[in-house]
């Protein structure tokens, strides 16, 4: 039996196999899960016209749910075309039951009128909304957000759809008339990964192509897909946009048909991912980019200790290394701006070794520091217009795409991605990365260092360096070493810097 996660897709088929099932598999493959079909219907359609729906019997949809319910569990249900009310009760059933039991998360594509004209579902709106409560991603297009909800305003929009219990609403722009497409993106609980209410836009310039029929079922396919490989929510919609701006790309310019979306690759061309705008990029957006590290050519910072005393830096500062950062935590404020101050003392006499503060940004530029360091749960708290006009480096902390595209936008010195593996030093629950994620984020890097950190080991440091990054950085591989100095050694003769 395959190991691939499985996803299920409970969608029409599409006799010209552009949309529907056919769409959910090809999308399925091309992110590297298995996809099991429930039909919901046998639809009669080509490029030009929608011809008819014959939806599936109840006994049918039923038999081939428990075939499935036996050997492929889902990890992630995509549901599509919801043909009539009969079927959206069965679906209210089946939801109802499998979510009491089972962490299953489940994303709808609401299927209502086709593309080309005619009307797919006979479903009561009011009557269907009874399975919602089950969801918890939606992704309509502006125009099916304001059949289902009544709304015109997208805020409103969201906000009946969260109602109704749905955690998070996708509404998605590319049937808009401007030169962009922009996805707006509401998070309203915590339930999926992601902290609290957030609101945020991706958006990509138009991709003038009329191949595009099966887009939409792609997306939330591509959504589901990248949830059951684990990706954060807010990673599986980054994801999912830049495989549609790929696919449509593909098409380029064909504008005398309308034709089938093409499913290609997992995306790793940076042209294809979306911009992201939320209140944190809005706020900075306006900013010049912050100083470069200073490397000679084909300088690598290498190894990078994270460090959290005076203690520890003392001890450090003659080991040759590019960079440190001191992190203080659980001190007094009076005894965390004492060992700022002095800290920023002693490095002056190391000058080939930048040193970083984390957090505490006020203190860093008073003190004169090289550098500071900030999590993306501060950036609002920070004044970043302050650090860049005192002309300090700035590191951000990222994890995930979402994240990575955000901070790479505000042109930091270097970017953090972490955690790599699991780590005692911090609680890093549902964001670890791993080295294929790691090596993922690579390709999506601007001219920026990239920093890895997080549970990275002297036996694990080889596989992270071998995907290119400019530096590992460690806590407990050094502070916890029975020997620092042999493990910083170790570290360094690993990276070929600093030895
Ligand atoms: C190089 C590097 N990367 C990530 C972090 C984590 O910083 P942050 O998100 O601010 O979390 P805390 O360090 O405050 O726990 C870091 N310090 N350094
Ligand atoms: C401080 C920190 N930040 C992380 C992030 O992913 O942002 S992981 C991490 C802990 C790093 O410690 P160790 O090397 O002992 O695993």
């Amino acid at each position: 039996m395959s190991d691939k996660p499985i996803i299920w897709t409970i969608s029409g088929s599409d006799c010209s196999a552009g949309a529907g099932i056919a769409a959910d598999l090809r999308t399925g493959h091309s992110f590297g899960v298995e996809v099991c079909t429930i039909s919901t219907a046998n639809t009669t359609q080509n490029s030009k016209q929608f011809y008819a729906v014959n939806a599936t019997d109840i006994a049918i949809l039923e038999e081939q749910a428990q075939a499935l319910l036996e050997d492929k569990f889902p990890r992630v249900i995509k549901i599509g075309l919801i043909a009539n009310d009969k079927q959206a009760k069965w679906l209210y059933n089946l939801l109802k039951d499998l979510k009491a039991r089972h962490d299953i998360l489940v994303v709808y594509d609401p299927v209502g009128q086709a593309s080309v004209g005619g009307v797919m579902s006979t479903a009561n709106q009011a009557f269907s909304t009874g399975f919602y409560p089950y969801i918890d991603i939606i992704t309509p297009n502006l125009s099916e957000a304001q059949n289902i909800t009544g709304e015109t305003d997208t805020t409103k929009q969201a906000k009946a759809f969260k109602q109704l219990g749905i955690s998070t609403v996708i509404i998605k722009g590319g049937h808009s008339d401007d030169d962009s497409c922009t996805d707006i993106c509401y998070h309203a609980t915590d339930n999926i990964g992601d902290n609290g209410e957030h609101v945020y836009c991706l958006s990509s310039d138009k991709i003038n192509t009329r191949y595009s029929h099966g887009g939409g079922c792609s997306f939330a396919s591509a959504v589901a897909a990248c949830l059951a490989q684990g990706y954060l929510v807010r990673d599986a919609i980054t994801l999912a946009k830049a495989f549609i701006n790929q696919g449509l790309h593909a098409n380029l310019g064909k504008m005398e048909h309308y034709g089938a979306f093409e499913q290609t690759q997992f995306p790793t061309n940076p042209a294809m991912f979306p911009r992201v705008v939320d209140n944190i990029q809005q706020r900075f957006s306006q900013l010049p980019a912050f100083k470069p590290l200073n490397l000679s050519p084909n300088q690598s910072l290498g190894i990078y200790p994270v460090i959290g005393s005076i203690e520890w830096l003392e001890k450090l500062l003659p080991l040759n290394f590019n960079i440190i950062q001191l992190r203080l935590k659980d001190k007094s404020q009076a005894t965390i701006e004492a060992e700022i101050k002095r800290a920023v003392e002693l490095a002056k006499d190391y000058p080939n070794t930048r040193l970083f503060i984390n957090d505490y940004w006020q203190l860093a530029i008073t003190h004169g520091a090289y550098g500071v360091h900030i999590g993306q749960e501060d950036l609002l708290d920070t004044d970043l217009a302050a650090i860049n006009r005192a002309g300090l480096r700035l590191g951000i902390s990222t994890h995930g795409c979402y994240e990575f595209l955000l901070a790479q936008q505000l042109q930091p010195s270097y970017l953090a991605v972490g955690a790599i593996f699991p780590t005692k030093t911090k609680d890093m629950t549902g964001q670890i990365q791993g080295v294929q994620t790691l090596t993922h984020l690579l390709s999506l890097k601007a001219d920026i260092p990239v920093v890895a950190i997080g549970g990275i080991s002297i036996e694990r440091a080889p596989s992270v360096w071998q995907t290119g990054v400019d530096s590992i950085a460690v806590v407990t591989a050094i502070t916890e070493a029975s020997d620092y100095v042999e493990a910083s050694k170790v570290l360094q003769g690993i990276t070929g810097v600093g030895e």
